[in-house]
């Protein structure tokens, strides 16, 4: 995978790309996120782990704006989540693909690109940054799960977003390309960006700035994986949450706990 090219717009700072007050989000008539408060601190590659069902895409929808929220407010790079300013600036990719079947990885890539505004060039670097360039002409409805999230990823990155918003990217991925993702978001972050990534799989905590550890829709725990290890006194991230739910008195149920 080649390198991210320079981001097309400088943003205008702000400190947290994202900052959560109390929200509260009721799903299927359940407070699925009954009261959350976080920051994801601009130009970091922060990470929203925790097991299957604890709210880590709710809380994704809630900052790219497209979730029914009870109260609270969601602030995306300055501005209330989901404002049209914030269109071009948060890319988001779904646990779905979305790309269109028959159409090639590059013309699918070039049209979001377009709508995108984003330079000629744009299209070719994000097949490179996924390490698709050599499927580029390749229907999309032809390519394996995995080379399908990340024809839908390059369909995020050609835009440069400023903030990326990234459910499950690497789940279904080899280890080389798990690996290659995961050195592409520290290099987005190192250009400015600020990279959300949910996993479920709890030791890619290791590649994070840092962690935001979410169960039954509750921060566990918002620090580094160092302060983490060191709070718990546990070996690794998935220890940690082990020990973190235990210490709350609640049960680790083993075929729910990350791992
Ligand atoms: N469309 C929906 N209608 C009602 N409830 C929903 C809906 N989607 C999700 N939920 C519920 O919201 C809760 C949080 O789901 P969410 O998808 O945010 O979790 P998650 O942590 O992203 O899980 P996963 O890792 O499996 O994607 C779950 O209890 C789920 O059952």
């Amino acid at each position: 995978m080649a390198g991210t090219g320079s981001r097309a717009q400088p943003s205008p700072p702000v400190d947290d790309a994202v900052v959560v007050e109390h929200l509260c989000v009721v799903r299927g008539g359940r407070p699925v996120l009954p009261d959350l408060s976080l920051r994801v601190p601009t130009g970091q590659v922060v990470g929203l782990l925790g097991p299957s069902g604890g709210g880590k895409s709710t809380l994704m929808r809630a900052v790219v704006g497209v979730q029914v929220v009870e109260s609270g407010t969601v602030t995306v790079l300055g501005a209330p989540a989901g404002s049209p300013a914030l269109r071009h600036r948060v890319g988001y990719l779904t646990q779905a693909p979305s790309v269109y079947g028959d159409l090639s990885v590059r013309d699918n890539v070039r049209y979001f690109g377009q709508v995108l505004g984003a330079p000629p060039d744009a299209a070719d670097r994000a097949m490179d940054d996924v390490d698709l360039a050599d499927h580029a002409g390749v229907r999309v409805d032809r390519l394996s799960g995995g080379q399908r999230s990340r024809a839908s990823l390059a369909c995020v990155l050609v835009g440069s977003p400023d903030l990326l918003v990234l459910d499950e990217p690497t789940v279904g991925l080899d280890p080389v390309l798990r690996r290659d993702l995961w050195a592409l978001f520290g290099r987005l972050a190192a250009a400015g960006a600020t990279v959300l990534v949910s996993s479920h799989v709890m030791d890619e905590a290791t590649r994070c700035d840092r962690l935001l550890l979410l169960r039954d829709g509750h921060i566990l725990s918002d620090s580094t994986l160092p302060e983490l290890l060191s709070r718990t006194g546990a070996a690794d991230a998935e220890q940690a949450f082990l020990t973190l739910v235990e210490s709350r008195g609640g049960t680790t149920r083993g075929e729910e706990a990350a791992g």
